[in-house]
């Protein structure tokens, strides 16, 4: 299938760095939000990103006017029915998730590829939200996305091969690199990613040691760039819990038990850097 417009769902952190790199590479770009307040701040967000670029000399100011020009702001969920692929990248709840997933169905034409960038939810079970399992997929980006090169790909139980290798040609096309997983809890990515942070959460519960000798042990010891409780509070200490809940349930086992420490932060309202405050304060 030749994907020329791309709908983003959710104009969050994840959202508004997808609608930028589809934009950048060339793809007609609307992006949603139920808020219009979050809308205004990933345009904005998008607007200075992309700025900075050709200060840095790292882009020419007529291809970021290209790419802005390319990036439509939507309020209108039924704006769907335009896109060849639609993004979603929406809390990261089921619930939320095979709502959105039934309404887009009913809107987006019956070509039309539905993708999650869902970091841990099951495809499958989202896909069948739908009438068209077949033309569900993961398509899980990295934070920052315009930095990160990875995209893992995740095949639902349904997803037709054809659907997979747009996906796959869209990713190239954006310049990142696909992997190909499986549906489980997880995937690969946050299956070893996350229950590391939640490691380090205990350890700092636990009081082995401070949140900046844990980041340190880390970063100078493993060359990680950022700090797991550091990373943490840039993910989201939301998003951490969610996905930690999805392994735990997922696959029964008690070795994925979110810290309670991260329950209490999360419950406090204390989501990290998109709230100014997690396990270090932020201006
Ligand atoms: C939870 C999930 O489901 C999956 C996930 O995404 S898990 C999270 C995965 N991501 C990571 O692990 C990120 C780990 N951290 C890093 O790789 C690095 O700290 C980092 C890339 C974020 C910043 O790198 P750095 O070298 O410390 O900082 P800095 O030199 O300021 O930035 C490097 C580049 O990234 C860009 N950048 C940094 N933060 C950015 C952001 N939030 N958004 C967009 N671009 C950003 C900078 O503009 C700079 O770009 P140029 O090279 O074009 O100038
Ligand atoms: N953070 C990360 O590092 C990564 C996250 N992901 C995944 O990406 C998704 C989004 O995460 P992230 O961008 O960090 O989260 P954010 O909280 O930054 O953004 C989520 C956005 O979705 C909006 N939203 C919530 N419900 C709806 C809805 N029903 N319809 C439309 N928009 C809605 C929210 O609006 P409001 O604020 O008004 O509720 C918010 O703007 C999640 O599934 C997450 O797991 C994947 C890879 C990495």
């Amino acid at each position: 299938m030749d994907v020329k417009t791309i709908m983003v769902v959710g104009a969050g952190q994840m959202g508004s760095g997808i609608a930028q790199v589809c934009a950048v590479a060339g793809y007609e770009v609307l992006l949603y939000d139920i808020s219009s307040a979050q809308l205004d701040k990933g345009m904005a967000n998008i607007q200075k990103l992309l700025a900075r670029q050709v200060e840095k000399g790292k882009m020419a100011a007529e291809d970021k006017d290209a790419a802005l020009s390319r990036l439509v702001r939507s309020t209108d969920l039924h704006d769907a029915e335009k896109a060849d692929l639609v993004i979603e990248a929406v809390v990261e709840n089921m619930d939320v998730k095979t709502k959105l997933f039934a309404e887009l169905d009913a809107i987006a034409r019956p070509e039309t590829i539905l993708a999650s960038n869902t970091s841990s939810l099951p495809i499958t079970e989202i896909a069948a939200a739908t009438k068209r399992p077949e033309k569900v997929i993961g398509m899980h980006f990295m934070n920052p996305v315009p930095v990160m090169k990875l995209v893992e790909i995740i095949r639902g139980l349904a997803t037709a091969d054809d659907v997979y290798e747009t996906i796959e040609a869209v990713t190239r096309t954006l310049g990142k690199v696909p992997v190909e997983v499986n549906d489980f809890p997880g995937f690969i990515s946050n299956r070893v990613l996350m229950p590391m942070i939640n490691e380090a959460i205990y350890a700092l519960y636990e009081g082995v040691a401070t949140k900046e000798a844990i980041d340190e042990v880390m970063k100078l010891g493993m060359n990680h760039p950022m700090g797991p409780l550091t990373l943490a509070d840039f993910i989201g200490l939301d998003t951490c819990l969610y996905i930690m809940e999805t392994l735990h349930e997922g696959f029964g086992d008690d070795k994925y038990r979110p810290c309670p420490l991260l329950r209490k932060y999360v419950k406090a309202g204390w989501l990290g850097r998109k709230t100014g405050r997690g396990f270090y304060t932020y201006e």
